[in-house]
């Protein structure tokens, strides 16, 4: 796929003057802990309680302006409503299965997280270079290796800390009627799971590499992809979960997405242009505040309302992951109503016909000439 180019340069200075710091963080990270440097447990929470009010919970909340932003329009009331119907219906199902089957609405949400932050992922990759994007399949290969990243190392790298979110998390709603410790400790399970990850990113980054090798920028894309799912691969094996999630949602996550939305508001988008990155911040915590606040008070209902919920860190964490799984699924329709418009997955075909028709949907990506 290729980026219409204002869009391909802009995401080259965001890569620059935004993520490239990240990446250095999260590099720091891994040699402190792998220095020996135990990270206090509390401090390992602050990510989480940060995204509350930055990055974190503010990444959704302007969903229900992304209708309009799609179409180039002025917000108007029907996209507002439709987003807004979509969060009541879909957030209040999954909050009901958290009710009806904790576990099971754990297992979703583990898997809609793979998911999702996977597509996150899958857009900015393609943002990369003029490179082509590869098949669909290989697309679907890099949005699974990217969302295991998080998901999945984790739980081979630090089951017990797995074991204990899942405990508490499901914890704050019923007592436990399921043991999974087996499941965790299972090393066969934990070989098995590892090999599969290894086999898939061999197989996706082969395919990549032979969409990709033709050009030097091809070719840089492929080496930048790699590097980054090795920094991530390592980053999780080894900075302890709690602490290295908060952060990749935080400033990972979020802000990829935060930027992404920003080039679809004319207004930021002059901001990015013109590299004035406060600017956009400004911009975006003036326009996410109210919706944020909204969820606040959601957090505070469900607080009150969920029959266990306790103030340890742990059962703190637990309502909030409850709360954000409620929040995900319909976030997810939304972000994949994005990809939609902005040809993540399209062939090249339909590519070229919705270039045709001037429907890009802003930052619009075309798929590179065979
Ligand atoms: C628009 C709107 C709104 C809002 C919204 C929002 C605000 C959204 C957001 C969204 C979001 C905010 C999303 C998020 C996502 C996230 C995620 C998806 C996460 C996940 C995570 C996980 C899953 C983890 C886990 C763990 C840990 C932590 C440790 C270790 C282990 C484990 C891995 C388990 C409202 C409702 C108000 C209204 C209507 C409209
Ligand atoms: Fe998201």
């Amino acid at each position: 796929m290729r980026l219409i180019d204002a869009d391909r340069t802009l995401w080259h200075t965001a890569r620059q003057r935004l993520f490239r710091p990240v990446d250095a963080l999260f590099a720091a990270l891994i040699v402190v802990v792998a220095a020996g440097v135990r990270i206090p447990e509390a401090v390992q929470y602050v990510p989480f309680v940060i995204s509350l009010v930055l990055l974190g919970l503010p990444h959704g909340a302007l969903d229900h302006l992304v209708p309009s932003r799609l179409a180039r329009r002025a917000p108007e009331p029907r996209g507002m409503a439709f987003v807004v119907l979509l969060y009541l219906l879909v957030g209040g199902a999954v909050v009901l299965l958290w009710f009806l089957n904790p576990v099971l609405a754990f297992v979703a949400f583990i898997l809609t997280t793979w998911f999702h932050w996977g597509q996150g992922d899958l857009f900015v990759e393609g943002t990369r270079s003029g490179a082509g994007l590869p098949s669909r399949l290989t697309r679907a290969g890099m949005l699974t290796v990217r969302g295991a990243l998080p998901m999945v190392v984790p739980l081979v790298a630090a089951p017990a800390v797995y074991l204990g979110v899942f405990r508490d998390t499901t914890g704050v709603i019923a007592a436990p009627t399921l043991d999974l410790t087996p499941f965790f400790e299972s090393e066969l399970l934990r070989a098995l799971i590892i090999s599969g990850l290894v086999v898939l990113g061999a197989i996706t980054f082969t395919a990549t590499a032979r969409a990709r090798w033709g050009t030097p920028e091809g070719r840089r894309a492929w080496w930048g992809d790699l590097g980054e799912v090795a920094l991530l691969a390592v980053y999780f094996a080894i900075v302890p979960p709690i602490l290295a999630i908060g952060l990749y949602f935080c400033l990972w996550h979020s802000l990829r997405h935060i930027v992404r939305l920003s080039l679809l508001d004319p207004g930021s988008r002059e901001c990015l242009s013109a590299g004035r990155f406060a600017l956009v911040a400004r911009r975006f915590a003036v326009q996410s505040a109210p919706i944020t606040i909204v969820a606040l008070g959601l957090l505070l209902a469900l607080f009150l309302v969920v029959p266990r919920s306790g103030l340890s860190g742990g059962a703190l964490l637990g309502l909030y992951l409850v709360l954000i799984s409620a929040l995900t699924l319909p976030h997810v329709v939304v972000v994949s109503i994005m990809d939609r418009r902005q040809a993540v997955w399209a062939s090249e075909g339909d590519v070229t016909k919705k270039l045709q028709s001037g429907r890009r949907g802003g930052a619009a990506l075309k798929l590179a000439p065979k």
